[in-house]
């Protein structure tokens, strides 16, 4: 898998090296590059954005350096275009994916690129966009700033790929960079030989429908807790039937949104 990530923060992924993702990069399973949005500027001052039309607060990026990028990533010409619908399925809504383009064709064409930009007004990110991802050959994170980036690029882009638009959840940050990190990292582990112990992946929190089991290791007592018995019993199918039932317990009580969606599928 090839990731793209535009930025005008490049360093602020060098801690990928240091992560699974890191090691992910060194054996070719993931092959990781760093744009500085910077680069595609020409003039003293490496400006990357500009005041917003109709007025307001803030600044918005260009368009310019975008394109510029854009097109180094993708080829001159580009990916071929399949016009197709705008509005393919989200994950966690079934608002369309470039609902912010106009009414730009977009390529459909799962060949093409995927080009995700973090944004507050995009799909929310789950694991099943997590799953998703990890499916795909190439992925291109554009990382905004500012009051966010020109429209006009998810227009355009939208032409050249498929295009995304993805929100960690509901709340501001300054950026897209820390999205497309828990993003990465969300993704990065579904990769087939990333993580060691790909069972370790199974019985995750979300994996499923439900959270995860508590877990316990040594020592058995500990400030006066106990481990539960069940857990030292030896007898597999009872721990196993025990878990399931601490998943279907603990998210009925800590997230009864996931418990419904997960009931309802058991029918
Ligand atoms: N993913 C994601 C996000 C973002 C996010 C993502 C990209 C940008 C680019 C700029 N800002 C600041 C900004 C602030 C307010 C309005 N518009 C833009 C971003 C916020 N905020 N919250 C999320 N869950």
């Amino acid at each position: 898998m090839r990731v793209d990530i535009v930025t005008i923060f490049p360093q602020f992924f060098d801690v990928l090296d240091i992560s699974l993702l890191g090691k992910a990069r060194a054996n070719g399973i993931v092959d990781l590059r760093v744009h500085d949005l910077r680069d595609a500027t020409h003039d003293r001052h490496r400006t990357v954005d500009d005041t917003p039309y109709g007025g307001g607060a803030g600044m918005v990026m260009r368009p310019e350096p975008w394109g510029e990028t854009l097109d180094g990533i993708l080829g001159a010409g580009g990916a071929s275009v399949a016009l197709g619908d705008a509005s393919t399925p989200g994950d966690a809504s079934t608002d369309d994916l470039a609902s912010t383009a106009s009414d730009a064709p977009t390529a459909c064409d799962a060949s093409t690129p995927l080009i995700v930009f973090p944004s507050p007004a995009g799909n929310v990110f789950t694991q099943k966009t997590a799953r998703r991802y990890a499916q795909e050959e190439h992925i291109v994170f554009g990382c905004g700033r500012y009051e966010g980036i020109d429209q006009r690029v998810f227009d355009w882009a939208g032409t050249r790929a498929r295009v995304e638009l993805v929100s960690l959840g509901d709340y501001v940050l300054n950026g897209g960079e820390v999205a497309v990190m828990a993003m990465i990292e969300a993704f990065g582990r579904l990769i087939p030989g990333v993580v060691g112990n790909p069972d370790s992946l199974v019985e995750e929190s979300h994996e499923g429908g439900l959270l995860e089991y508590p877990s316990y290791t040594k020592p058995a007592q500990w400030r006066g807790y106990d481990v539960p018995d069940i857990l030292l019993s030896g007898h597999h199918a009872n721990i196993a039937k025990w878990r399931h039932e601490q998943q279907v317990e603990r998210t009925k009580r800590i997230r009864p949104d996931l418990y419904e969606a997960w009931a309802a599928a058991q029918d």
